[in-house]
């Protein structure tokens, strides 16, 4: 039946069957959706299976200070400098912040506090208030956890986040200028290096990962840290996973957290489990325009 048959008249003269209405519609080639968000959607399934409750994260623009200083990184560490962070010409700077908390961490980074002999350096407000793109989703969690106590009292959480960071670091077949962090946060009373691990295990157990190795690392704002490793059996050999740790009291403290309050927290990206898990191995199969070189 044509738009013509029906304008001539010609459709009298026709033979029709009757009419399926169990047919299926022709499929359409409509969109798809992209491998990071299935992956992201599945991350985003096991944290709210585990309880937790997703952070807003959607400031891609972050002050120095969210982003550094409030985690104890001190203001002359290496990650600081243009090469390793992309800085913002305008707006420049920040100058809104938490005065009063502000200056407890002033304190904690030049003279010290809380116990811990802190940087002794002089720390500066301008080099805090240059705005730059986050470099990893944890300045959201310092805001989140520095939130947990403006209203006074003190409940657990649990937190996480996946979203877009970004760091000047060299493009190569599996490093691009930006990544998505998967970030989980626990805040609680007395917890442990062993409910780090037990939570470890839970989580990467519902990606189907049960063999879980973990090796002593560095970060400024979590000690101790743990670098997290798996065998993996498609590729048959131990890969790293993820990074973890617990926050450091110099970061916490500042904050007016109770001091029997621990926060445990881990990260990973988006970018490695979706080329693993779509056999993908440049990420500008997974990104980017696609440009035939
Ligand atoms: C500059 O690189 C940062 C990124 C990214 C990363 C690293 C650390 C954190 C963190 C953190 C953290 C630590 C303490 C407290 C809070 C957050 C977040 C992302 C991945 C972290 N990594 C990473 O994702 N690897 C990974 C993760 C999952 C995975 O799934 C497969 C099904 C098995 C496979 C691989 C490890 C490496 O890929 C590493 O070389 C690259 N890392």
């Amino acid at each position: 039946l044509t738009s013509d048959l029906l304008v001539n008249g010609a459709w009298k003269d026709k033979k029709f069957k009757l009419y399926n209405f169990d047919a299926l519609g022709a499929s359409l080639q409509i969109g798809h959706l992209h491998p990071l968000l299935k992956v992201r959607h599945e991350f985003r399934k096991i944290f709210l299976e585990m309880g937790f409750t997703e952070m807003p994260s959607n400031n891609y623009i972050e002050s120095s200070f969210w982003n550094f200083d409030a985690l104890f990184q001190p203001q002359q560490h290496p990650a600081r400098d243009a090469h390793d962070t992309f800085f913002i010409s305008e707006p420049c700077l920040s100058t809104k912040f938490p005065m009063e908390y502000l200056e407890r961490v002033r304190t904690v980074h030049s003279k010290g506090a809380y116990g811990s002999q802190g940087y002794r350096y002089d720390w500066k407000l301008e080099e805090a208030q240059k705005n730059l793109l986050r470099t990893h989703t944890t300045s959201n969690s310092a805001r989140m956890l520095y939130k947990l106590m403006e209203k006074g009292d003190f409940k657990p959480i649990k937190y996480f986040s996946i979203d877009r960071v970004f760091r000047n670091e060299t493009l190569d077949a599996t490093h691009l200028a930006e990544f998505h962090q998967v970030e989980g946060v626990i805040a609680d009373y007395n917890l442990t290096l062993g409910n780090l691990i037990g939570t470890l295990y839970e989580f990467f157990s519902k990606l189907g990962i049960t063999q879980l190795q973990f090796k002593p690392a560095y970060n400024p704002y979590t000690e101790p840290s743990m670098e997290i490793f798996c065998f993996h059996n498609g590729l048959e050999k131990w890969i790293e996973i993820g990074n973890s740790g617990m926050f450091r009291p110099e970061m916490l403290l500042p904050m007016n957290l109770p001091p029997d309050v621990n926060v445990i927290a881990w990260g990973l990206s988006l970018e490695r489990p979706t080329m693993i898990k779509y056999c993908l191995n440049n990420i500008r199969d997974l990104v980017g325009p696609k440009v035939d070189m």
